[in-house]
């Protein structure tokens, strides 16, 4: 898997492309309430390369559950093209090149943790593969343990393994950390760095700006079905690089400050306090102290978790000044 030519499942030789998932245009929506239309997902074009590690970043509701599904070809989209390794997702799956971690669901309770790697191991005929896979997902040491008194971390360790046995180029995990504490998020990272990332090609929906920040080369942020942000975690930093000036004063003035100093690129108003985002933020202190009676002046860098809510929810708790 992690050279340039693989062997599928039938042993034959074949290349690995070097785009991993190509959709266009992908769209889908449900019956919702009282036959009322739900657009989940409404245009999403999105091209991931092999080898890529790709957080796929958005609220709840943003539409990335759906998107998935449409990808591991669980669902069919309204309209729109999926191809995954060039082929349709089905195909893709059933030559094992594509292995899922789903948000919950999938164990059988009374099994132990062992029999459970075992039985699919079975099925992909992949029995020599038990062991290393236990040690890659950190679960060796609890293979006896039946799956009903294992922590949700634990379980999700538990699926890791299981979407490891066939070796599958791709591996999309859906908020696979979701419900965790903050200790079990680290360990299961901790783990998926140790094993992915290395030349396997890692999509995984989250809702935790900081596990993107840690673990994806890419963020796709995702908001009311469509992308809002993609770039590398560093091109989304850098979108995120300026300051803001805040500091209290009148609306007059706010006004006045607009007009008089052309470096400010967005205004909000929140809690009494105005904040000026600008990529000189000296200029608009200097203006704030000098030229008007503002006070309580800060200066703070705009960080990643400002950049995600002014794109994903930009009416959300501030008024735009016009
Ligand atoms: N089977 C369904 N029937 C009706 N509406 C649905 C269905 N599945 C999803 N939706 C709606 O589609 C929208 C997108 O949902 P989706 O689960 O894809 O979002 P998400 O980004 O994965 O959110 P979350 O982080 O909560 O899992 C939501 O408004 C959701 O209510």
């Amino acid at each position: 898997m992690h050279m340039n030519i693989t062997a599928d499942k039938t042993g034959a030789a074949h290349s690995a492309t070097a785009t991993a998932i190509d959709v266009r245009d992908l769209r889908k929506t449900f019956r919702g309430p009282h036959g009322a239309t739900v657009t989940a997902v409404d245009g999403i074009d999105l091209t991931i390369g092999a080898g890529e590690v790709v957080a796929f970043l958005g609220p709840n509701g943003a539409g990335k559950t759906t998107t998935i599904d449409m990808i591991l070809g669980l669902t069919t989209p309204a309209s729109g093209t999926i191809r995954v390794f060039d082929r349709t997702p089905e195909q893709a799956a059933r030559e094992g090149r594509v292995a899922a971690v789903m948000q919950s669901g999938g164990l059988l309770p009374d099994f132990t943790v062992e029999e459970t790697v075992r039985i699919i191991a079975a099925t992909f005929g992949a029995t020599d593969e038990i062991q290393d896979v236990m040690g890659r997902a950190d679960i060796a040491g609890i293979a006896g343990r039946k799956v009903s008194k294992c922590s949700g971390g634990e379980q999700q360790r538990l699926k890791f393994a299981l979407a490891l046995l066939p070796d599958p180029d791709l591996i999309v995990l859906d908020e696979p950390t979701a419900g965790m504490d903050v200790e079990s998020r680290r360990a299961f990272w901790s783990t998926m760095r140790a094993d992915a990332g290395q030349g396997r090609t890692v999509l995984f929906a989250t809702h935790y700006l900081e596990e993107a920040d840690d673990f994806a080369d890419r963020i796709v942020m995702v908001a009311g079905g469509r992308v809002v942000a993609d770039g590398t975690t560093a091109e989304i930093r850098a979108q995120a690089s300026g300051r803001v000036v805040s500091a209290v004063l009148t609306a007059e003035e706010i006004e006045r400050v607009r007009t008089a100093v052309p470096e400010i690129t967005d205004i909000d108003i929140r809690g009494g306090r105005a904040f000026f985002a600008s990529g000189d933020s000296d200029t608009v202190a200097r203006y704030l102290f000098t030229a008007t009676d503002a006070h309580d002046v800060e200066i703070a860098a705009q960080n990643l978790e400002d950049a995600f809510v002014a794109l994903t929810h930009p009416s959300e708790d501030k008024e735009i000044l016009r």
